[in-house]
């Protein structure tokens, strides 16, 4: 039976300038197995039209070609997949080697495409390239071999899956006579072994090799002679079983490809690698900036405590804000004046009512509960000691929030006793032996001023550097008494909520605010701070991230020329059975490892910046103002890979839509 039935083919090219060409008109033949015919014809004639149609190179004809009974322009896609690897084999002029691939690669692709495992492969690639003899050449690349060498790896090549037929465009065009001769042994052997071998030629001495000669002119066949018959050896076949190429395979060869242009590629991964530092090392510096002002402003004196105010300044300035929206001065005045008098505890709003109290007593794990007073104020309380005169930014009551390593000298004023206790700033100012010595204070209580003798008993530094004011302490009790003795009522403008347990008390201070309360003036500050910077950072985030467009770009470009270089590779496989979605995601591959490498080159250098720039800030501030966390390393790679794989999707949609025909020709 004959392995391809050719019947009444014919192929029509469209003309560029309208209507058609018939460069086959009606090619009727039978081939069988074991045959080696030669297709002799001029130039033009149509040769290498009819063997791109019979290796399904081109489905657009007329007629019938028959292969296992069926009609080649009725196959499905999955069927011409599978005629492409299994029953045909390429053999091409110019060899179409794939230049960055070894001997054993080279030989073995049309099994990778068909996902046969890599030792399989590999031992069948040897196999064969011992057959054409060359054996200890097979780790070599293609442009380390001469002509006849290259042409026996390509017959080696179309051999690998066993085809039923070979199809040989002019196989020694391009060799000397001598060569020529060696190639057209082995290419016999393949039809002495059973299988059926068309081959294009424009010689006629090459056609004497073959066992039948068709000629062919002007799209018809004018003559078929058979020649000899060949002696057949009685060859096993192999049992190749193949299947679609896996995602893994495409990344394998996509990473051999990157290889090859090693130099390139690590130029444009650290191009992008730049720009993705730029951004993790914002997002770091952002990050790092943030939690130095945290820490600079939210030294906790007592990680127990904490500190809670009522609203009122933000109640203010919402007020203040939409009075100026009114444009209503009187408001506007109203509404600082709020603000001011809260700050030098003569508001009442900034009071704590006992309902106020019952509702932060409900919060759970508050063990004790502790009224406070503090109040600002610029110049109105002095503390003076031997004619010395010292002004005292904030009057505060003792808390539990002082930790006792802010007690720096002596210790916390007891009541009933008029003691006080002053930051060491302002001691010093005074005396440098001030603890112990009685010093007259004069205090501003709520709209009156008194005087009155204090023993300093202990001397403050707060924990926090931010907190470092002159500040006098003395007991809610004693404070309570003075403003009775002095005819009004103190009451409390700051609560102290201590917790069971340490763990409890970042609960608590969400608590608090849920409740509509404040936390310390620290704490609303670092808020403040922590949403400027949030802004900024994402600001300067977004700016750096316009290096990516720009990366992105070049690797959309760089992409693109790497798919016009492989034209010629990308028709060869496709002739041997790959698939659109096989070179689509041979070249997406790529740009998954271009933005992969992208990304740990990114991160690599954030890392090395990053220690540099905090060496330095170390020393400077005794801060390392870099934090890159994990997960902005994970943002970085994540980022890279996702810009490099939407670049490198119109280069690879163009490398899978090339035509075979098209993509074999180019030059
Ligand atoms: N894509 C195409 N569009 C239009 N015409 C084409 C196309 N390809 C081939 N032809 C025409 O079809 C005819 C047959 O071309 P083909 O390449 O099959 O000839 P050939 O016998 O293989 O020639 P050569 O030996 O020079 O390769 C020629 O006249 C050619 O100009």
């Amino acid at each position: 039976m004959a392995v391809l039935e050719l019947k009444n083919v014919k192929k029509y090219y469209k003309m560029p300038g309208g209507g058609q060409y018939e460069a086959l008109r009606g090619v009727s033949a039978k081939f069988n197995a074991g045959e080696m015919v030669a297709i002799v014809g001029e130039s033009g004639s149509g040769k290498s039209t009819l063997m791109n149609t019979i290796g399904g190179l081109d489905s657009d004809f007329e007629g019938e070609i028959l292969y296992e009974g069926k009609n080649l322009r009725d196959f499905s896609k999955a069927e011409m997949v599978n005629y492409h690897k299994k029953s045909i084999g390429f053999i091409f002029q110019n060899f179409n080697l794939i230049p960055h691939l070894d001997l054993i690669d080279n030989v073995s692709i049309a099994m990778t495409l068909s996902n046969i495992d890599e030792s399989v492969r590999r031992e069948r690639a040897k196999e064969l390239l011992k057959k054409v003899g060359l054996e200890e050449h097979m780790y070599k690349k293609p442009d380390q071999l001469s002509g006849g060498q290259k042409q026996r790896v390509a017959i080696a090549r179309a051999l690998v899956n066993d085809p039923d037929v070979i199809i040989a465009d002019e196989p020694t065009g391009a060799l000397d006579a001598e060569t020529t001769d060696v190639i057209l042994n082995m290419i016999r052997e393949i039809a002495v072994e059973g299988k059926l071998v068309l081959m294009v030629t424009h010689s006629d001495k090459v056609a004497s090799h073959c066992s039948r000669v068709l000629r062919i002119d002007q799209g018809q066949i004018i003559s078929d002679q058979e020649q000899v018959k060949l002696e057949h050896k009685q060859e096993s076949r192999e049992e190749i079983q193949v299947h679609n190429m896996n995602m893994w395979k495409a990344v394998k060869l996509a990473f051999k490809n990157m290889k090859a242009k090693l130099g390139r590629n690590a130029l444009v991964s650290t191009g992008m690698g730049i720009g993705i530092m730029s951004v993790i090392l914002m997002l770091s510096l952002g990050k790092g900036v943030t939690s130095y002002v945290s820490d600079q402003m939210n030294t906790y004196s007592n990680p127990l405590v904490t500190e809670v105010h009522k609203n009122t300044t933000a109640k203010a300035r919402s007020q203040s804000m939409s009075a100026m929206q009114q444009n209503n001065s009187a408001s506007v005045a109203k509404a600082r004046q709020q603000g001011i008098s809260s700050l030098t505890g003569t508001s009442s709003a900034s009071a704590f009512s006992d309902k106020d109290l019952k509702k932060l007593k409900k919060i759970k794990h508050v063990s004790k509960i502790q009224k406070g007073f503090t109040a600002l104020s610029l110049g109105g309380n002095q503390v003076t000691f031997k004619k010395k005169s010292a002004s005292v930014i904030y009057l505060n009551t003792v808390n539990n929030s002082i930790a006792k390593s802010e007690v720096k000298k002596g210790r916390l004023p007891k009541s009933g006793s008029n003691e006080i206790m002053i930051d060491s700033g302002t001691a010093d100012t005074l005396s440098k032996k001030l603890l112990g010595k009685t010093v007259k204070a004069k205090l501003q209580l709520g709209t009156k001023t008194i005087t009155k003798k204090f023993k300093v008993v202990g001397l403050y530094e707060s924990a926090s550097s931010a907190g470092q004011m002159s500040t006098l302490f003395l007991t809610y009790k004693d404070l309570k008494k003075l403003f009775k003795d002095n005819g009004s009522t103190l009451k409390a403008n700051v609560v102290y909520l201590t917790s069971s347990d340490k763990k409890y008390t970042s609960d608590i201070k969400a608590a608090v605010k849920d409740k509509g309360f404040s936390g310390s003036m620290q704490e609303q500050m670092t808020e403040m701070f922590d949403s400027i910077l949030n802004v900024l950072t994402y600001v300067l985030t977004a700016i750096a991230a316009v290096s990516l467009v720009v990366s992105a770009i070049m690797i959309l470009v760089v992409l693109n020329i790497s798919v016009v270089e492989r034209t010629q590779e990308i028709g060869v496989m496709k002739a041997l059975g790959a698939r659109r979605k096989d070179i689509r995601r041979i070249f997406s591959s790529e740009a998954f490892l271009l933005g992969l490498a992208s990304g740990i080159v990114g991160v690599v250098l954030t890392g090395l910046l990053s220690l540099a720039i905090n060496h330095f800030t170390q020393s400077a501030f005794d801060a390392a103002v870099v934090t890159m966390t994990p997960q902005y390393a994970a943002i970085g790679v994540v980022v890279s890979v996702v810009i490099s794989m939407i670049a490198g999707i119109l280069p690879s949609n163009h490398a899978s839509k090339l035509d075979p025909i098209d993509a074999l020709r180019k030059e």
